[in-house]
């Protein structure tokens, strides 16, 4: 075994005879907060954000939202938003540069923002930002008429030049743009051109080209938010959307728990035996890691809700003891959720089959490359198939985790080392892209108790 380099973390065990009971609260909801705060930027008036995420992700929505013109102010999850002034556009040759870091939502839903609000804007992010899927967005971009320098890539870096829009939003007389994206690679460039088509005169006709569309309820949460902004979108069959110009209504809202970040804590439960319990679940919501409760029952647990508490009870005695099963699962709606039932998987005790996720590959990082290499490294056997992953023999041993500055292999370490010896976890405070705190809120949770 490699020794631990600085920023590693020997992800702590729990012995066999040890039984805790957990209450975590998760922070606010990523997909959520970066919406809500777009929305609430682009509103006809102030507005504030009650539990909301603070995270290296809304960080960074929130300095390229300022770049634009909009303010902010934080009090813990209090987030008050004074909107982008009315006018904000062409400044000359000024041209504005938004870093997007790794965050797929700023580097898919800022751009077409900039645009519709004719804001000339270059965009750059993380060494791995660049290797993501950007052409959608680009493609997206040129047909409402903007030149975009990207060099001939279609990825991160690229500079945008918006085509000033000669009418408003709510001028009636301009007829709906359309706009054809294939978004198979990503439900984000669903999403983007969404959230801005409510600005453009005439509003927006959006179609998807391709084949299927991954994370759906992403694009679900987006008309919901819209909704919650008055503003009108209609979904048609098979895959395309008319949205309707209009300036978004301030409101005040409540940003749901973060659930695909409830993942790691409730697998916890599942891999030891113990239970979890996580307060505020919201009875109904758009986010894919409600899908936790399918999810976990296939590998043995018990799910129950109690008012808005939804426990997780493991299966008595959890991997040690081999009661945590192999599962055959479509995660095509959830892929987020995907390093999380992988690390569960790696260590029950029958193979698994995880389907419907080969667009991981354009994640944070290679995620099904980067599983298969860290599950094997690991004593395990894992492959890759074209969608998915299939892993046929779990972990034996310790060694160092490598986590690829994805959050979500970070976590994925830390459910594993619970009950296999000596795993380190590399570079653990990538967690803080959705998650700061990780940590010190897990080794809350095994001393039991409200964490
Ligand atoms: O719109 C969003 O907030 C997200 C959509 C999904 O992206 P993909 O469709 O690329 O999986 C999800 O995995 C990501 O974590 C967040
Ligand atoms: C895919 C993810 O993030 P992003 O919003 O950067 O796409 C994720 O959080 O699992």
């Amino acid at each position: 075994m490699t020794l631990p380099a600085t920023g590693d973390w020997p992800a702590p065990q729990v012995f066999p005879t040890t039984s805790w009971n957990a209450r975590v609260r998760v922070p606010g909801s990523k997909s959520l907060t970066n919406r809500y705060l777009l929305l609430a930027a682009a509103a006809d008036g102030p507005s504030t954000l009650r539990g909301a995420l603070d995270s290296r992700d809304s960080a960074l929505m929130m300095t390229a939202l300022e770049s634009l013109g909009a303010k902010f102010s934080r009090d813990g999850g209090t987030v008050r938003v004074t909107p982008i002034p009315v006018g904000t556009g062409t400044r000359g040759d000024e041209i504005l540069h938004i870093d997007t870091g790794l965050a797929g939502t700023v580097m898919r839903f800022v751009p077409l923002l900039a645009a519709a609000l004719n804001v000339p804007a270059a965009f750059d992010g993380d060494e791995g930002a660049r290797r993501r899927p950007m052409a959608p967005v680009i493609d997206a971009l040129r047909q409402l008429g903007c030149e975009v320098d990207d060099a001939g890539t279609g990825t991160l870096p690229f500079a945008v030049r918006p085509r000033p829009a000669d009418h408003g939003p709510e001028d009636s007389s301009a007829s709906p743009r359309t706009v054809r994206i294939d978004a198979s690679a990503s439900s984000q460039f669903l999403s983007a051109a969404l959230l801005t088509g409510c600005f453009l005169p005439g509003g927006l006709r959006l179609e998807h080209v391709g084949d299927e569309v991954p994370s759906l309820p992403h694009v679900e949460m987006t008309a919901q938010t819209l909704a919650e902004y008055g503003i009108d979108v209609r979904a048609e069959a098979p895959a395309a959307w008319t949205v309707l110009p209009g300036v978004p209504h301030a409101h005040d809202v409540a940003v749901e728990p973060d659930l695909s970040n409830a993942g790691p804590f409730l697998a916890a439960a599942v891999v030891t035996g113990n239970s979890v319990v996580i307060p505020d679940w919201p009875s109904k919501t758009t986010q894919g890691g409600d899908q936790w409760r399918r999810i976990l029952p296939e590998f043995g647990a018990r799910v129950r809700t109690d008012g808005s508490d939804l426990a997780v009870i493991g299966p008595e005695g959890g991997a040690r003891e081999g009661r945590v099963r192999g599962v055959d699962l479509d995660l095509s709606e959830c892929g987020e959720l995907a390093p999380t039932v992988a690390a569960i998987a790696a260590v029950a005790s029958g193979p698994s089959r995880l389907r419907g996720i080969g667009h991981l590959r354009g994640h944070e990082t290679d995620r099904l490359k980067a599983l298969v290499t860290e599950i094997n490294r690991l004593g395990g056997e894992a492959e890759e198939t074209t969608d998915g992953l299939r892993i046929t023999s779990p972990v034996r041993h310790g060694d160092v985790f490598r986590t690829y500055e994805d959050h979500r292999m970070a976590t994925a370490g830390a459910v594993i080392g619970l009950v296999v010896p000596d795993v380190v976890v590399q570079n653990v405070e990538t967690t803080s892209k959705t998650l700061p705190g990780f940590t010190g809120m897990w080794e809350a949770m095994l001393r039991g108790g409200d964490v």
